[in-house]
Parts: C-alpha cells; sequence; structure tokens
C-alpha cells in the first residue's frame, strides 16, 4: 500500500498526547452566524478552493448536484485532509456527512500505489442506526463511483452475519457500521483486516453514547488500537496492532454534544480541532486563534486550554436550530389529542399537493395503532347519523397520502422498505419513533409532528432537525397537554423558544354538519362541535373493529409505561398521576380507560420490571421509550 501523502502534515504535530488541549478553527465572522438561509449555511468558496482532487470535485457538482460546499464542509475538509483530529458541532442539515467522506475519499485517491481490497479497511464509519448506516453507505457509492478500486460497504444488526463476512473477507475501504455489528466482526471474522486504518468516524457520536453503546465503543478502540495511550489500561495493551503504521486519525460529529462525548473525545482524539461551536463556548478558551478556508499550515493555529470538560454540560448547551425553523407548540388536553392531530394532519395535506410530514411517538405500539387506524378509518363529511347506506359507500380515507410508519421492532425488510419509500415519494406521511430521529435526511420533508413529546431538548433538535435541511423552509409542531407546558421552559434553557399554534383556526375550517353556531372565538378544543363529532365517530369505529379495539388497549398501557420512563428535570414534568387516565384513553379512541389490573396490564408490569431489572445491569439503557435502532 502506498504511503498517505498528507502525512508531513503530521511531522509539524507534537507527538505527545495532549489531552485536554483544542484547538478552534473558525473562519472570521461567517461561522459565527446561525444558518438561516442558502445564503448563509454555503461558503463563499468552490470545492476545489478547499484543496480536494479535481476528479473528486466533478463528482461531487456533477453526479451529486453540489455546486458549492457549505460553511461547515469549508471549514472541515482542509482540516481533515491536514491530518487533525477534529470534533465538529454543527446544525442538523447542514452537510457533515460530506464533510468527513470527501477528505477521506480525496486522502485515499491520492495513495500511490493505489488503494486495494486486499488493504482492507481504511476507513470505518460508526453510526447509531441503521438506516443512517444505508444511508452514508449510499451517499459513498455515489461519490465513489468513479473511483472503483476505493470499495464502500456496510455492516449492521439485522443483516445476515455471512454475507457480510464474506464481503469483509474480499475487502471494504470505507466501511460504515452500527457498534454491536461491527464488535461482534472484530471478535469473530478472522479475515477482517484492519490493521491498516487509519480513519475512524463517529458520526452522531453522542446518539451513540446515549444508546449505551459506550464500553463497545472503548472496545472497538481498544481492538483498533485507536485508544489514546494514557487511557489503556494495562490489559488492554495487547489488543492493539502491534505497529501504527500510518498516522491515525478520528473523527467526532453530531449537532448536539453531551458529557458523554467529553469522554469519548479524550479517549479517542488527539490535539483536536473544535469546528462549529457556538462563540459561547469558546470565550471559554482564553486564546483561541482564527484560521482561514483553505489553510493547512497548522502551526497557524493555537491550542486552546478547555476546562476540564471539554464542551460543558449538557444540561447547559445552548443548540444552534436553523432560524427559518418555524418552531411551534399546540396545547391540547388528552381527549382531544387524536382529533387535533387527525385535522391538522388532514388540513396540511389538503393546504398542499405535496406535501412530506413525520410524526413522532414515543413507542412502537403507538406508530402500529396510528398507521392502522389512520389506514383503516373512513370518514365522509355528513355526521354520522344521518348517513344512508348509499352515502356509507362514499366514506373515504381521513387523510387521503400514502402512510409509512418506521420504528425498532419491526423486521429489518420492513424497516428498509419504509425509509426508502418516505425517502422517494413526493407526498407522505411517515409515523416513526426516535428511530427516525437522527441524521436521515427525508427530501423535502415540510413539517415535524411531535406528538409524544422528546425525552430531552437533545431529542427536540434531531426530531425537528428532520426538516428546514440546508436553508430549506420548515415547520416543527410540538403537542404539550396543558399540565406539561412547563417543558416549554426547559426547551428555553437551551434557548429554543416556541410559539403557540393558533389552532382554532385550523378547527374552524372543518363544517361538522347539525351542529348550530357557536361563537368560534369561545371556543376551546375541548368544547368545539368538529372536536366531538370527530371523537363519537372515531370511538364508534374502534368499538366495532375487535382487532383495532385491543392493540388501542395494548397501546394505552404502553404509552402510559413509557409516560414514566423520562428522566431526570422532566420526571417532573411528565408524571402519570398529573394525567387524567380517561382522557389518555380517548386519545386511543376508547370510550372507557383500560383497567389498569387486567391480564394483559399484568403483562405490561411484568415487562416494566424485566426492564427495570436489566436498567440496574445496563444504566444506560433506561429509557422505555423505543430506543431500539
Ligand atoms: N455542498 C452541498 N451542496 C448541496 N447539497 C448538499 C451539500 N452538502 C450536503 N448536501 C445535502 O444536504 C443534505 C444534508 O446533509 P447531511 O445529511 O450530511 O447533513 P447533517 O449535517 O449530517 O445533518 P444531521 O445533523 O441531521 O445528520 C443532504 O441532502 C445532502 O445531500
Amino acid at each position: 500500500m502506498g504511503v498517505p501523502p498528507e502525512t508531513s502534515v503530521h511531522k509539524t504535530l507534537s507527538p505527545t498526547l495532549n489531552q485536554g488541549k483544542t484547538t478552534s478553527m473558525r473562519e472570521p465572522s461567517e461561522c459565527q452566524k446561525t444558518p438561516c438561509s442558502k445564503s448563509e449555511v454555503f461558503a463563499g468558496c468552490s470545492f476545489s478552493e478547499l484543496g480536494l482532487n479535481p476528479a473528486l470535485c466533478n463528482q461531487l457538482q456533477e453526479r451529486m448536484g453540489f455546486e458549492t460546499p457549505t460553511r461547515i464542509q469549508a471549514q472541515s475538509i482542509p482540516t481533515i485532509i491536514s491530518g487533525r483530529h477534529v470534533l465538529v458541532n454543527a446544525a442538523t442539515g447542514t452537510g457533515k456527512t460530506i464533510a468527513y467522506l470527501a477528505p477521506i475519499i480525496h486522502s485515499l485517491i491520492t495513495y500511490d500505489p493505489k488503494v486495494k481490497r486486499s488493504d482492507g479497511t481504511l476507513a470505518l464509519v460508526l453510526v447509531p442506526t441503521r438506516e443512517l448506516c444505508m444511508q452514508v453507505y449510499e451517499i459513498l457509492q455515489k461519490l465513489l463511483h468513479r473511483f472503483h478500486w476505493i470499495v464502500p460497504g456496510y455492516i449492521m444488526g439485522g443483516e445476515n452475519r455471512s454475507k457480510e463476512k464474506a464481503r469483509l473477507r474480499k475487502g471494504i475501504s470505507i466501511l460504515v457500521a452500527t457498534p454491536g455489528r461491527l464488535l461482534d466482526h472484530l471478535k469473530h471474522t478472522a479475515s477482517f483486516l484492519h490493521n491498516n486504518l487509519r480513519w475512524i468516524i463517529f458520526d452522531e457520536a453522542d446518539m451513540i453514547l446515549e444508546l449505551g453503546f459506550g464500553k463497545e465503543i472503548e472496545e472497538i478502540l481498544n481492538i483498533l488500537g485507536s485508544r489514546q495511550p494514557e487511557f489503556v489500561g494495562s490489559d488492554d495493551l495487547h489488543m492493539g496492532p502491534s505497529v501504527d503504521q500510518y498516522p491515525k486519525q478520528n473523527l467526532l460529529l453530531s449537532a448536539t454534544l453531551n458529557d458523554k462525548v467529553n469522554h469519548l473525545a479524550k479517549i479517542s482524539l488527539e490535539n483536536p480541532v473544535m469546528i462549529g461551536l457556538e462563540d459561547k463556548k469558546n470565550k471559554t478558551c482564553s486564546d483561541s486563534s482564527i484560521t482561514r478556508f483553505g489553510d493547512s499550515n497548522i502551526d497557524g493555529i493555537v491550542n486552546i486550554k478547555v476546562p476540564a470538560t471539554l464542551l460543558g454540560s449538557s444540561l447547559e448547551q445552548e443548540y444552534t436550530l436553523p432560524s427559518q425553523l418555524v418552531q411551534r407548540y399546540v396545547k391540547v388536553s388528552g381527549g382531544s389529542r387524536l382529533v387535533v392531530l387527525l385535522s391538522i394532519l388532514k388540513s396540511l395535506f389538503e393546504r398542499e399537493v405535496s406535501q412530506k410530514v413525520v410524526v413522532f411517538f414515543s413507542t412502537c405500539d403507538a406508530v402500529d395503532f396510528h398507521y392502522s387506524l389512520m389506514n383503516e378509518f373512513r370518514w365522509s363529511s355528513e355526521s354520522e347519523l344521518s348517513l344512508s347506506s348509499e352515502e356509507q359507500i362514499k366514506k373515504q380515507k381521513f387523510i387521503k397520502c400514502k402512510i409509512f410508519r418506521l420504528h425498532g421492532s419491526m423486521e429489518q425488510e420492513g424497516r428498509r422498505m419504509s425509509f426508502q419509500g418516505f425517502s422517494s415519494e413526493k407526498s407522505a406521511l411517515l409515523l416513526c419513533t426516535d428511530v427516525a430521529s437522527r441524521g436521515l435526511d427525508f427530501p423535502k420533508v415540510k413539517y415535524i409532528i411531535q406528538y409524544d413529546s422528546p425525552g430531552d431538548a437533545t431529542e427536540y433538535v434531531h426530531r425537528v432537525g428532520r426538516t428546514a435541511r440546508l436553508g430549506e423552509k420548515g415547520e416543527a409542531l410540538l403537542f404539550l397537554q396543558p399540565v406539561e407546558l412547563d417543558y416549554l421552559q426547559e426547551l428555553l434553557k437551551h434557548g429554543v423558544p416556541l410559539k403557540e399554534f393558533p389552532l382554532h383556526q385550523t378547527l374552524n375550517k372543518f363544517v361538522s354538519h347539525g351542529i348550530k353556531h357557536h361563537n368560534k372565538k369561545l371556543l376551546t378544543p375541548d368544547t368545539h362541535p368538529w372536536v366531538s363529532t370527530l371523537q363519537r365517530a372515531l370511538e364508534s369505529f374502534i368499538s366495532t373493529e375487535p382487532k383495532m379495539k385491543q392493540l388501542a388497549k395494548d397501546t394505552f398501557w404502553s404509552w402510559v409505561r413509557a409516560y414514566t420512563a423520562h428522566r431526570g428535570e422532566l420526571k417532573r414534568i411528565f408524571m402519570v398521576k398529573k394525567l387524567h387516565l380517561g382522557h389518555v384513553a380517548k386519545s386511543f379512541a376508547l370510550k372507557e380507560q383500560p383497567s389498569l389490573v387486567g391480564k394483559s396490564f399484568q403483562l405490561q408490569v411484568k415487562k416494566r420490571k424485566r426492564d427495570e431489572r436489566q436498567n440496574k445491569k445496563h444504566p444506560l439503557k433506561k429509557r422505555k421509550r423505543d430506543t431500539r435502532k
């Protein structure tokens, strides 16, 4: 294998580890701004000015249609080419994937002699979810179209291990992987060659750790010999490759950072450059200096001492959200939630011919229930009671659009089809859990609805980040019950202010036949005739469909269970005892609250106890919401 051309840059680096030191790399005034329109997302330079190989620049332009780099790409690409370890913290949808893939491909293209499959894996991209794994792999395939000798590949949970083994045996130059499956192959696939590994990239680094993969990551770093020496225990020393043939470079990227990333940064990054951190954090760094785009003179970058925590506490982190994103909340009591959700969705899909909406739920059951309900519930604008049989036939789907679902309990093939189907549709609705909240780049999503509130502000940021990407417009709506309104203060602590959604405007659009005129302004969602009419229709539908009724009951139980799973400060806001469970039942179109003493509920309780026992063993995997990735 050829000698990497950038190694000379490394000679200027201190050969010793520089733990606790980072470098701030900022383009004057440009990276100070929140991305708020296309002109502020993109940099004022070309890909070739960043020093990228001309053939790769062509590929970016012709195959991908990318004329200009984004600001985060303009900052990251030259720094990564220079060989420095990097930590990138930038808003959702700002092009972080190309920011790390382009410089790695650039470096691999320039290897002389050329990279061969027998060199094994040279770059490893770690991602938290299977969908993100597929997405990064697909981008890689496009980028590498002209560079057939550099082979992309992926390994992830849910796939066939033997087929993966065969692919690894042949050799994969750039490998995208989920942590569990990667560790499995590192331990059990002898033909997986990785001693030439040069790059490890943690995409959505905080999520990988949030999911409880901390131990796996440490083990992976040990096996790959990429853990920083002073953090390697004596037992681990034998695990890495005997000779570090080429300089290693690790990259961490995420739109949000947390305390656990501090630890990962410490054990995996050597003297890193920090890109995209907000002003506030840099102010804590006394002697930061500025490096311009394309400046690979790393002597010009001053290392800065950072406090004990590299990134500050996640409890106080201010998040950067695209400012063109319209963020609102809607206050709805439990009993009217379902009708309000369906009404908002109906009006969104009637408003625009091509509309893409994502709705987040807390549990897999909730996704399945609403998916079945929205597909099966039929409606006519006439009042239910006055319908003749002929009119019954005219009843149509309430929300007329393609509906997809995505959650962690689905079969792999179903997940793949939903992911690809929703991505390729021009107009569609996706019902999902947080499995879809990270990194997924569904084109043209205009509206995000958080029907069940997110765990914490970080999750909020990632969920809404599925819209308003790359300077595009987008709207986000958070459902809150009156007793949950303190959550707005939680968001505000992180610099996320929300305005109230004018719900009456949406509800007033719907005519409810046979109901006498009210003063519309005085109506609340709970007293609105449209809400009660639709609620009655939904309850009558559920009561006549035994399967749906059982699903509604199961969903009610698991929803209550998930509601108790909020952590820390949020426990104070989301308290089951503050909820009216009869109203919660109405939100599943049940006329009565299901018993909390029945057989099914006992099964749920047993499951919760089992989870709690597991949580004691694995404290990081605490949430009972859908955390399966
Ligand atoms: N230079 C560019 N010009 C035009 N489009 C780009 C450019 N770079 C990336 N994109 C597109 O921008 C979108 C967002 O990119 P990407 O998914 O990498 O963002 P991200 O910052 O990783 O987001 P998240 O934090 O949500 O993971 C993608 O559709 C990608 O193809």
